[in-house]
């Protein structure tokens, strides 16, 4: 029956973090929505059909308020161990809050984002991506990431808040650590403990030294209009660090796999460059860079596909799964960067759709039209079965892409 099987699937099996799809394609099938046991201990309601996504994604009854999913979190572990995931210095932000608090936060940052605001960074995109395409240039072969993926929207976020640049590594190996569904509860919280404390010391020198960056005004807006308290402070920049040095790495990390494997697809692309912008929109809806959103709880009975969780239960929903349901995309398994665009769920749905939206497609854009056009020989430089995708609850993303650039473009 429906919903009620508990017996252990496949979610973190090295066959499903190689290839997700057939395993999310039998769940659509036959077990929409059910219950799943998540590898630190904690069961969930998995939810894969993309109507059923879209459904939950926009329940007002659906709740992110931190503060009682830890209560929640605390019943439904079943690994006593794993009592404290939350860190409480790093929790109060947007995308843990429920309105209003939720519209408060999301306001503050909102303006820095919208597509306007955004276009005027291309000027510096652009030029932060020709440096590292010139660094690629003449090598043999290099890790795709590392090289580019990577340092591009760092870069970019790091500037854009006001972080210095000599602290990137830190926050990289922090951030990586807190994404990976680990079960060493203590490499986490240490990364968490890290990552608090420097954005602390971070806050208290912006306060000393202001300058003409985001992070400032921030601890403007703090100190004057006492819009958010010093913890939502350091919770915002963490989310917005974060969230910038996750996602769009993988955009254009699994973006360039997708082509590379489909060369026809690569052909049609260099023929015609003003396919790239719906280009982007199948990279995300093909393999998008957060396979699962963030948890959500049941704070009444609800109805998805048939079948009624009950109040106060853990949810996940399947944003890659959403994204290949044949009831909406035809040949959902085929990229086609000819596809009519629009309807994915990559960046989300309802009132957490992505913020940073509007800057993941223009640096994905970006970066991947420069990429082909200074490197039409560019391939891969490892057979795709050999390549690792990362262990991570949330992420959908490389380990390496390891190409070959070719000679540059005269
Ligand atoms: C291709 C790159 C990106 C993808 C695929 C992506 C995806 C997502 C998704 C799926 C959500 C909703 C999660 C949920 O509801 O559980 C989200 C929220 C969010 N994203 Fe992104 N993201 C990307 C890039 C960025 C960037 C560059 C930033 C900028 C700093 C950013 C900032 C945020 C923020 C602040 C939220 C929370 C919004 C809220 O709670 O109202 N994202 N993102």
């Amino acid at each position: 029956m429906q919903g009620t099987d508990t017996a252990p699937i496949e979610l973190f099996d090295p066959d499903f973090v190689r290839d997700p799809h057939p395993i999310l394609a039998r769940l659509r099938n036959e077990q929409p929505v059910r219950e799943v046991l998540l590898p630190r201990g904690l069961k969930v309601w998995l939810v894969t059909r993309y109507e059923d996504v879209r459904a939950v994604l926009a329940a007002p009854s659906v709740s992110k308020n931190v503060r009682v999913a830890q209560e929640l979190f605390e019943r439904h572990n079943t690994n006593p161990e794993a009592r404290r995931m939350f860190s409480d210095a790093l929790s109060a932000h947007m995308l843990n809050s429920d309105p209003p608090d939720h519209t408060r936060l999301r306001r503050l940052v909102g303006k820095a984002f919208t597509a306007r605001r955004i276009e005027e960074l291309r000027p510096r995109i652009e030029e932060i991506t020709e440096g590292l395409l010139g660094a690629m240039a003449g090598k043999d072969e290099v890790d795709l990431l590392d090289a580019f993926a990577f340092p591009l929207p760092i870069t970019v976020i790091c500037e854009l808040l006001g972080v210095p640049q000599e602290d990137r590594d830190d926050f990289r190996t922090w951030s990586n650590t807190l994404l990976s569904g680990s079960r060493d509860i203590e490499m986490v919280s240490g990364a968490a403990t890290a990552m608090a404390e420097y954005l602390t010391k971070l806050i208290a020198d912006k306060r000393a030294n202001p300058g003409d960056d985001m992070v400032t005004a921030l601890v403007q807006a703090r100190d004057e209009g006492d819009r958010l308290d010093e913890n939502e402070l350091v919770a915002m920049l963490f989310l917005l660090l974060v969230a910038g040095h996750e996602t769009t790495v993988n955009l254009i990390g699994n973006g360039v796999l997708a082509l590379l494997r489909h060369p026809d697809q690569l052909a049609a692309l260099r023929a015609d460059p003003s396919l790239l912008h719906g280009a982007i929109e199948e990279f995300l809806r093909y393999d998008g860079p957060v396979q699962l959103a963030t948890f959500r709880f049941t704070t009444q009975p609800l109805a998805v596909g048939g079948t009624v969780i009950p109040e106060g239960e853990f949810l996940l929903v399947s944003l890659s799964s959403a994204n290949r349901d044949p009831e909406k995309f035809a040949e959902p398994d085929r990229l086609d960067v000819t596809r009519p665009s629009g309807g994915h769920v990559a960046f989300g749905h309802g009132i957490h759709y992505c913020l940073g939206a509007p800057l993941a497609r223009l640096e994905g854009e970006i970066a991947i039209g420069r990429l082909l056009s200074r490197f039409p020989e560019l391939r891969l430089a490892a057979e795709p079965e050999e390549l690792t995708w990362r262990v991570s609850t949330i992420i959908r993303g490389l380990e390496t892409l390891p190409i070959s650039p070719g000679r540059p473009a005269a």
